[in-house]
């Protein structure tokens, strides 16, 4: 093992990776609640604004993945669809098995140009998480309780503002609508039989209200839905903590474009449709099972270095006052401060695994554990 590869795994390295990624990300928030007054002004300009003050959180957990852990992004896709990737509005369909798909994802969007103006139709839970909650508020982030009743009406009226976006965006989708785990995959195959559909081995049975109605909503303002399949080499069920410590992992995405006009109109005929494209990216997982690679073409978006350079601005402007800061607090030899920073820092310490806490699996909700009540705790 290298030294860097050492240094990596530093408990030291990561609190500075997680002071950086805190600190710089209130200034951000502050910096996105100031543009509050110019929202009935410019809208579109506070929009733009958003976009990258958001870019600039987001980026920094792409900068981890790509160069601090190395990850590497292989895309599978076909040749013409390629190009208009990044130059359209699209709605991104994606299974979710990993704890770092949220990343991996973001990191396709940051090859393409898209991050920060990505979307996502997220549970409201995470629109708590310090720092990137408080970001999506910004960035008009779809958020759920994954009741539909309660849901049906923000989840229209937020696909609806969506129309006039004055950048072009992804909105993502896990319409399994809870990451995959043994017990939730057996629930759901159960509702599959009651339901009559066929089995899935790899996915959990999707839930389809909310891609119809954002079919619907979005209709003439995006092009294309992105059929988008992930699976990383060896099996490996990555974790943000293994990124954090370094190690490298690879990743695997199939993406198919699917024009929206050839998506049904008909509620049920588009509940239908998502059923079959499930069926399919089963058989693409199985594929991937079985031969250890996608189909389709294969291209490895190149990587921009604009997350780093964020990343390394950050890390210069925030760096150098928190160690005076440190040195200031030893060298005044009050045990009274000395005791409260550390409590601080332990106290913050906390926080950040507890945010981490938010991407493990079994750290998860019993969404989709409970098929009658349909609950989640
Ligand atoms: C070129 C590169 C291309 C791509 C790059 C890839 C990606 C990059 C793109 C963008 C990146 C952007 C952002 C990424 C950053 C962060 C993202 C992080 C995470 C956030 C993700 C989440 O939070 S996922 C959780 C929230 N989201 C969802 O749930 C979405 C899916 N769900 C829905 O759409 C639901 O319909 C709903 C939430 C709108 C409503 O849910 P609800 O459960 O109330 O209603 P449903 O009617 O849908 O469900 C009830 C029906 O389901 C049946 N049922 C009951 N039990 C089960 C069960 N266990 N399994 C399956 N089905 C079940 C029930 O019988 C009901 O059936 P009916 O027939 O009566 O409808
Ligand atoms: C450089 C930064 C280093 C430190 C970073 C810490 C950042 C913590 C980021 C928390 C962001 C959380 C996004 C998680 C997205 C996610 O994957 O949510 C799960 C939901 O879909 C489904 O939940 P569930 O029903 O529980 O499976």
């Amino acid at each position: 093992m290298g030294i860097l590869q050492v240094l990596k795994t530093q408990l030291l390295c990561h609190l500075i990776i997680c002071y950086v990624f805190l600190v710089s990300g209130f200034i951000i928030n502050l910096l996105q609640i100031c543009t509050l007054p110019l929202w009935p002004i410019n809208k579109q300009l506070a929009r733009k604004i958003n976009c990258r003050l958001g870019y600039s959180i987001s980026s920094q957990l792409v900068a981890l993945l790509e160069w601090w852990s190395g990850t590497e992004c292989t895309l599978y896709t076909a040749p013409e669809s390629y190009k208009l990737y990044g130059k359209e509005n699209a709605i991104v369909v994606l299974n979710h098995n990993f704890e770092i798909d949220f990343m991996t994802g973001w990191t396709f969007c940051e090859r393409f140009g898209v991050l920060g103006s990505s979307k996502v139709l997220a549970k409201k839970e995470l629109s708590f998480v310090p720092v990137i909650g408080w970001m999506w508020y910004f960035l008009e982030i779809v958020f759920c309780k994954r009741q539909w009743e309660e849901d049906r009406k923000t989840v229209v009226q937020s696909l609806r503002n969506l129309r006039d976006y004055p950048e072009n965006f992804w909105f993502l989708l896990h319409c399994e609508g809870t990451r995959f785990t043994e017990k939730k995959h057996k629930i759901s195959m159960e509702v599959a039989e009651k339901k009559g559909l066929p089995k899935l081995k790899y996915h959990l049975l999707p839930r389809t209200k909310g891609f119809c109605v954002t079919v619907q909503n979005l209709r003439g303002t995006v092009t294309a839905v992105y059929d988008s399949t992930l699976n990383f080499r060896n099996n490996e069920m990555p974790t943000l903590l293994g990124v954090l410590n370094g190690k490298k992992y690879h990743a695997d995405l199939y993406v198919r474009r699917i024009p929206l006009d050839t998506i049904p109109e008909d509620e049920s005929e588009c509940a239908a449709w998502l059923h079959k494209l499930y069926q399919e990216k089963d058989e693409f997982q199985e594929h991937y099972r079985q031969t250890g690679r996608f189909p389709g073409a294969i291209t490895s978006p190149p990587h921009r270095p604009w997350a780093l350079l964020n990343w390394l601005f950050w890390v210069c402007l925030l760096v150098y006052p928190l160690c005076m800061l440190l040195l200031q607090l030893l060298l005044s030899g009050s045990t009274f401060t000395v005791v409260c920073t550390s409590v601080f820092c332990l106290a913050v310490s906390v926080g950040m695994r507890w945010m981490i806490g938010q991407t493990e699996i079994d750290k998860g909700s019993n969404y989709g554990r409970d098929q009658d009540k349909n609950t989640v705790i």
